[in-house]
Formats: C-alpha cells, sequence, structure tokens
C-alpha cells in the first residue's frame, strides 16, 4: 500500500541521524583498528574484550554492528565451526570502514569526527528562526552568533580538529593526483590558496620536487609553519591579493563562499597568474554537481555537502553550468572540467 510505503520513506529519513551517530560511535571506539590489528574475523566478544566494554555493553555493541553491517560497514562470517557445530558470527572490516583505521593515508576518520563534531550538529536546532529572521547569515550564526571560521580559530583544539580533518581528505587526493599528473606538468610555482597546513601542496610537492610550492592561508593558520626548500608558508588575505605564480589551486575554497565572493577570489587568482606574460592556468578541486547521473549516492552526497555549505559558510556545491558562469564572469577564457575518483572535480580554468 503506498500510504505506507510513504510512512516508512518519510521514518527512514527522520531516522538516518542513527546510522550517522552509529557510525560517530564506530570510529570513537576504534573498532576499525581493533579488527584491523586482530588481522582476521573478530567474534563479538573478542572485540568487546579488546575494547574493555562492561558486560552489559556487549549486546549494544552487537546491536550497533548489526545496524551497520546492514549499512555495509562490516561483514558477517562465521569461524570455529565445529563438526555439525554452528560456529561463532565475527565481523570484518568493509572498504567504507578500512577508511576509519588510523595510521594510514586513507584514514578519514578525523573528518568523520569533525564532521559529526556538536558543533555541525546543534545549530539545527536554530533551523526555524534562521529561516524566519531578515536576517542574510549562516545557520551556524544565527544559533551561536559567530561565524564558524570565527568558532574554528577561537580555540586550538577545534581550528587543528578542523584542520586534521582537512588534511585526512587532502591525502585522499595522492590517488587522485597520480591520475591527473598531466595538470601539474610544466609549471615553476604554483600556490596553494585556502591551503591551510599544506596537505595537498606536500603532495604535489612530493610528485613535483622542482615545483616551487606556496601555501596560502590566513596568517594565524600558516603563521608559525616552517616550510622547506621549495615549499614555503605565506599569511595573507585571498580575497586582497593572492602571491604570483604559474598556477593558483582552489581545492574545497569556492564551495565555501557566495558567487560574490567566489568571484573576487577567481579574480585575485587571475592577477596572481597573469604576471611574467605565461599563460598561468588556476587549478579548482571541488564539487560538481552532475544532475543527470545515476549514481544516486554520490549525487546524495554532493547535495548534503551543498546544505552543509550553505549552513555553515553561506557557500554552495556548484552545477557545471554554474562553474561555467562564475569562471567566465571572472573574465576567464575557457576550462576544462573533468571528475576525479571520489566525488570531486578538477578543473582547470585558463586566462
Ligand atoms: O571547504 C572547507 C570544508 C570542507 C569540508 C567540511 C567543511 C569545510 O565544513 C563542514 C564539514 O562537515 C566539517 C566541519 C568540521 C570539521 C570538518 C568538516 O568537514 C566538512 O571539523 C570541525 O568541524
Amino acid at each position: 500500500n503506498e500510504l505506507y510505503r510513504a510512512q516508512i520513506h518519510l521514518y527512514k529519513h527522520v531516522y538516518n541521524f542513527v546510522s550517522s551517530m552509529a557510525l560517530k560511535s564506530v570510529m570513537e571506539l576504534g573498532i576499525a583498528d581493533v579488527i584491523d590489528n586482530h588481522g582476521k574475523p573478530m567474534t563479538l566478544n573478542e572485540l568487546a574484550t579488546s575494547l574493555k566494554l562492561h558486560p552489559s555493553k556487549v549486546n549494544i555493541l552487537h546491536r550497533f554492528l548489526r545496524l551497520l553491517t546492514y549499512n555495509g560497514f562490516f561483514v558477517k562470517t562465521t569461524v570455529n565451526a565445529k563438526e555439525g557445530g554452528e560456529g561463532e558470527i565475527a565481523y570484518s572490516l568493509t572498504p567504507p570502514s578500512k577508511l576509519l583505521v588510523s595510521g594510514k593515508s586513507t584514514c578519514l576518520a578525523p573528518i568523520v569526527k569533525g564532521a559529526l563534531h556538536p558543533s555541525s550538529l546543534d545549530m539545527w536546532s536554530a533551523s526555524k528562526q534562521w529561516f524566519n529572521e531578515d536576517k542574510e547569515q549562516t545557520l551556524f550564526e544565527s544559533a551561536t552568533g559567530e561565524s564558524f571560521w570565527d568558532f574554528l580559530n577561537k580555540q586550538s583544539d577545534t581550528l587543528s580538529m578542523f584542520q586534521d580533518a582537512m588534511a585526512s581528505d587532502s591525502r585522499m587526493f595522492e590517488l587522485a593526483l597520480q591520475e591527473n599528473k598531466h595538470v601539474f606538468e610544466g609549471l615553476e610555482s604554483l600556490v596553494d590558496v585556502g591551503g591551510g597546513t599544506g596537505g595537498v601542496t606536500k603532495l604535489i610537492n612530493k610528485a613535483f620536487p622542482h615545483l616551487k610550492c606556496t601555501v596560502f592561508d590566513q596568517p594565524q593558520v600558516v603563521g608559525n609553519l616552517t616550510g622547506t626548500e621549495n615549499l614555503n608558508f605565506v599569511g595573507g588575505d585571498m580575497f586582497k591579493s593572492i602571491p604570483p605564480a604559474d598556477a593558483v589551486l582552489l581545492k574545497w575554497v569556492l564551495h565555501d563562499w557566495n558567487d560574490e565572493q567566489s568571484l573576487k577570489i577567481l579574480k585575485n587568482s587571475k592577477e596572481a597568474i597573469s604576471g611574467k606574460g605565461k599563460d598561468g592556468k588556476v587549478i579548482i578541486i571541488d564539487i560538481s554537481i552532475d544532475e543527470t547521473s545515476d549514481d544516486r549516492e554520490l549525487t546524495g552526497l554532493q547535495l548534503d555537502y551543498d546544505l552543509v555549505m550553505l549552513t555553515m559558510f553561506l557557500g554552495k556545491e556548484r552545477e557545471k553550468k554554474e562553474w561555467e558562469k562564475l569562471i567566465y564572469d571572472a573574465g576567464f577564457s575557457s576550462y576544462k572540467i573533468r571528475t576525479i575518483s571520489g566525488f570531486k572535480s578538477i578543473i582547470e580554468v585558463f586566462p
């Protein structure tokens, strides 16, 4: 009956937060590390013992693992099956939960921790007031009275939590970089605008040791960071000016900003690459929403990010035609866009 099917769809979306929170709990308990260290499927009791859980928590752990197994984060196998006996259920990691194993370049636990921090969740209790107020501000500002950037910069632990999150996502870029080396070939200098602690720049510098790389971010972000021979940190304001280079890299930056602010950043980027008469370029790495895609999980993630950017930064995720308009409005003459592994695209923009 379609009425009950509608009710199931409605309630499923109401309780989507439960699987996010279960994932957060598993990340906090370090279950991926425990199973990875064990080296083979782990029974519930082995897991509970290793996690030093109180006996009353063993069944709770079982229920969490059941939901997360259903959602593709674990697989169940049977171990210790005696002759004709049942054996025991044991849990193994899957590719998504392997991304929570610490100490690897593919560890995304920091972004799970950051994105599910109360600062990203509590603000939603102010959504009604946000919609009804006549002020243009983020949901975060409506709820807390300060911008998310000010909140992050206020305490070192929140800033480092955010930077660890960005760095963890950047380490995933290594694969995409190998598949897109041609984008960086022939460059003598590159400035990574909004580069934070230099996660991506270090990867590029490793792949292209002769490329002079500059990490450009706010003074309080890069102030006390020291570079190496071909990688230096420069503090400044990308809305004022960007240090000159053959290429400007904007990875996961423009989606934080509305069209007016993004135009300003792109115009300053155009200034920065137009020195020395070289035909420089701007390299944008960001989400480009493909509404025609039939990959519902990919498009769903991209639309989730659009609301995260809207509510926290008054930013947005852009479709291809929106990128095109922004690029041409900023005075560039052409661009090349291609999806890179995962949910982002790489857009080369030429003056
Ligand atoms: O373009 C920048 C950019 C890129 C990704 C993310 C940003 C901003 O903020 C929202 C977000 O969901 C988030 C919020 C966080 C966090 C990490 C984190 O990852 C997500 O650590 C503390 O709070």
